[in-house]
């Protein structure tokens, strides 16, 4: 795709299309949010005007999309079609799947791992879509612990699993470049379910796949 399109360029997400104001020539995307950038941009004290910001109101209506694609995606879509009958019966862990979402009080990024482990019952799903379903739900506004938690629910709801478990390692930058300001800190959540929530040596043996 080229840098300036002619007409129109649909995002990867499809959902608006770039086209020129024929009057000022330049690339208009999402008129209504990139006027609220330019507004903040003003009341910073910055000049929107100035070279290197007269574009920014743009990528940052398009960045906010795709940070919030979350929105328009389910699980359920992600998940159905991806799930095909095994007989295997042993836990299966999805670990380190990095993961990057923003704060629902400050919309800065919190960013870190996610490790997903679950208990097929007779069926089990494509690995990528593990993955896939921790960005439905990161690609939101947050709190770290509801991530956690809905990420687990979409897996146990349809997986029809024994078991599922979810633990998150983040650092939120709303903690660190601002706030109390502890750049070292990072903070753990887990949701279980199922096996892994009745039975601690189930727990156990996912702790024990996470740590090494
Ligand atoms: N539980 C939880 N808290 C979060 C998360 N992300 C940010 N927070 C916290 O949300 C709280 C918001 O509290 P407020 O006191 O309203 O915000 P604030 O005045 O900006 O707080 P400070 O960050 O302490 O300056 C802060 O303690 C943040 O650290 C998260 O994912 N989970
Ligand atoms: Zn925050």
């Amino acid at each position: 795709m080229s840098e300036k399109p002619k007409l129109s360029q649909v995002l990867t997400h499809g959902r608006y299309a770039t086209s020129f104001d024929a009057e000022s020539a330049e690339e208009v995307y999402d008129p209504r949010k990139e006027s609220l950038v330019r507004s903040m941009l003003t009341e910073i004290g910055e000049d929107p005007e100035r070279e290197g910001l007269r574009r920014t109101p743009l990528r940052v209506a398009k960045a906010m999309d795709f940070l919030t694609s979350g929105y328009s995606l389910s699980a359920e879509e992600i998940l159905k079609g991806a799930i095909f009958k095994e007989d295997v019966k042993e836990m299966v862990v999805v670990r380190d799947i990095e993961f990057y979402s923003m704060c629902e009080h400050h919309m800065l990024p919190f960013f870190g791992h996610a490790h997903v482990g679950y208990l097929p019952n007779g069926q089990v799903v494509g690995l990528s879509k593990v993955a896939r379903v921790v960005d439905v739900f990161a690609r939101r506004l947050q709190v770290q612990e509801r991530l956690t938690n809905q990420v687990a629910d979409a897996l146990m709801e349809h997986l029809s699993a024994h078991g599922v478990a979810v633990v998150m390692e983040a650092s939120h930058t709303c903690m660190m470049m601002r706030g109390v300001q502890k750049q070292r800190s990072t903070t753990v959540s887990s949701a279980m379910r199922g096996a892994f929530d009745a039975n601690p040596s189930t727990r156990a043996e996912f702790m024990s796949f996470i740590r090494n």
